[in-house]
């Protein structure tokens, strides 16, 4: 069975703020929504923990009010239950849900109350400002408990569209309870820490919002995965070409040719400046190799290629520039990294006016600031910050980091969930462009292309793990797909 796909996406806080609206428009009391996630958040607490001292953290507004539904259902299963609130509720479901907790309330003991358990509902969506107060100490207070800390929705002091701090202490937990649909926190770098293991309760929200920012998994993409065809030839199984730097700097574009022809292109083939041929012809084997000299020789030589690789190594400057835009007149789906992007830094629109819908950008932070001046800085949301960016160039943009997120200019997104610290080495950029290309070249739409082709990467370096460098990538590629393989006609659980 494939994962079912509300599962696999994620909702930003206005999108579930919307769905909330459109619920109770419809004649869902807010209150029944705030019950059955309360209800389920108990539920998932017992799931986890049998029978145990609890003290509940209850805030001003709505989380909190799930707080004191929480208190209400545990104490109902003979949970010893403390309730502490930060202060009175605030908001007519959390007065509601407070009025139906009939034990005591306490004030908020910032040294943290002894207790088995501790549940964090002090702020959820709502907090647009950092903890300060009582909470704020409550939260450095219980810096090392996280172990037996349970956060209602979100840990108090995370940004829900972040998983950044909002400034100051956030809390930290062991099991996070959310609600519908996960929400960017729970599956970007920081907040993803911060949550510990996240649960999604089902409060019986319609499928509203735009369901189109998703985690990257194969059910996003294996079904349109392309493998070849049993007549299969090499010509019919994708051309891709990939762009040499000069003499001194080959490394990165072999990686690349060899990432593409791993992933399944059929023939792939290294453009090279003549300067560079002696030290390429050296050092391949199954990848082609052709001299160009002039932009028009490479646009000539990429004519009939699927797909195209260039940046890696390539040189920063006029030359990278025209290349690139010689290989935008060809049909060639571009992948566009490192110094090819780098190479437009002082006119990122001229980049973008001569790419298409269907290529991809693979910017890293540092050169999506320089394509982007302040889009990253202004909104530290990654996933706003991509979409974005997706938006004003015109294709798919890939922006790299332990949480990879790649967007498409029809709002499509995706978040890379499967990356590791290893990752994190030399080349390994060159091996993903390779991967995306390779599969570009084998007719898989860019924006799969690029989901399938970061997953897969992250996926070989889960499986060698300490000790990886890019060269070791593409030869793990094999083990990745045979499971893909194995898998297509009958899906894991
Ligand atoms: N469909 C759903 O998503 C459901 C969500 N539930 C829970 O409700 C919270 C969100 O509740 P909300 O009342 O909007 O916000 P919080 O409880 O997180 O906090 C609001 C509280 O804090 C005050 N506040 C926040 N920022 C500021 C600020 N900058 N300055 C001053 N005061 C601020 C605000 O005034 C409020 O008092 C969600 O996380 C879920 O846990 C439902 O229960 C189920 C449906
Ligand atoms: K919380």
């Amino acid at each position: 069975m494939e994962t079912p796909v509300s599962l696999r996406q994620i909702m930003t806080v206005a999108e579930m703020k919307a769905a909330d609206a459109a619920a109770t428009a419809a004649g869902t009391p807010a209150t029944t929504l705030m019950e059955r996630a309360g209800k389920g958040a108990a539920e998932a607490i017992r799931q986890r923990w049998s029978r145990r001292s609890v003290v509940i953290w209850c805030g001003p507004g709505d989380n909190g009010g799930d707080g004191y539904v929480v208190a209400r259902h545990l104490r109902r299963r003979g949970w010893p239950v403390r309730v502490e609130a930060l202060a009175p509720p605030a908001s007519p479901s959390c007065r509601w849900a407070a009025e139906r907790w009939r034990g005591e309330v306490h004030p908020l003991n910032p040294a943290v109350s002894p207790a088995d358990l501790h549940v964090d509902a002090l702020f959820g969506a709502g907090l647009s400002r950092p903890l300060d107060g009582p909470a704020e100490e409550l939260a450095r207070a219980a810096e090392g408990l996280s172990a037996c800390i349970v956060a209602i929705d979100t840990p108090s002091g995370v940004h829900g569209d972040t998983g950044q701090s909002l400034g100051g202490a956030a809390f930290r937990a062991a099991l996070t309870v959310t609600f519908h649909r996960r929400k960017p926190a729970h599956v970007l770098a920081h907040g993803r820490a911060a949550c510990g293991a996240v649960e999604v309760v089902d409060i019986g929200l319609s499928d509203t919002g735009a369901g189109d920012l998703v985690e990257n998994d194969p059910s996003l993409w294996g079904a349109r995965f392309p493998w070849p065809s049993d007549d299969a030839h090499k010509h019919a199984r994708g051309r891709l070409v990939v762009v040499s730097g000069e003499a001194w700097s080959t490394g990165a574009a072999r990686l690349s040719a060899r990432a593409g022809l791993r992933i399944g292109a059929g023939v792939v083939t290294l453009l090279s400046p003549p300067g560079a041929l002696a030290v390429n012809a050296a050092h391949l084997e199954a990848v082609m190799l052709a001299p160009f000299d002039t932009d028009a020789e490479l646009a000539a030589l990429a004519d009939r290629a699927a797909a195209a690789v260039i940046g890696p190594a390539a040189g920063v400057g006029e030359a990278t520039a025209r290349n690139l835009t010689a290989l935008a007149g060809t049909g060639a789906a571009l992948v566009v990294d490192a110094d090819a992007l780098t190479s437009f830094a002082h006119a990122p629109d001229e980049l973008f006016a001569r790419l298409d819908r269907d290529d991809v950008l693979t910017p890293h932070p540092g050169e999506f600031e320089r394509l982007f001046p302040g889009l990253l800085k202004a909104s530290p949301e990654r996933i706003a910050a991509a979409r974005e960016a997706a938006r004003r160039a015109g294709t798919i943009v890939l922006l790299k980091g332990p949480d990879t997120v790649i967007a498409a200019p029809d709002g499509r997104t995706a978040v890379n969930l499967n990356g590791s610290p290893w990752l994190a080495t030399a080349g390994s950029g060159d091996v993903l462009a390779g991967f995306i290309a390779g599969l570009a070249a084998q007719g898989m739409e860019s924006f799969d292309a690029a989901c399938a082709g970061a997953w897969i990467h992250a996926e070989c370096a889960s499986l060698h793990g300490p000790g990886l460098i890019a060269e070791d990538l593409p030869g793990l590629a094999p083990v990745v797909l045979k499971r893909l393989w194995d898998q297509r006609n009958h899906p894991l659980p």
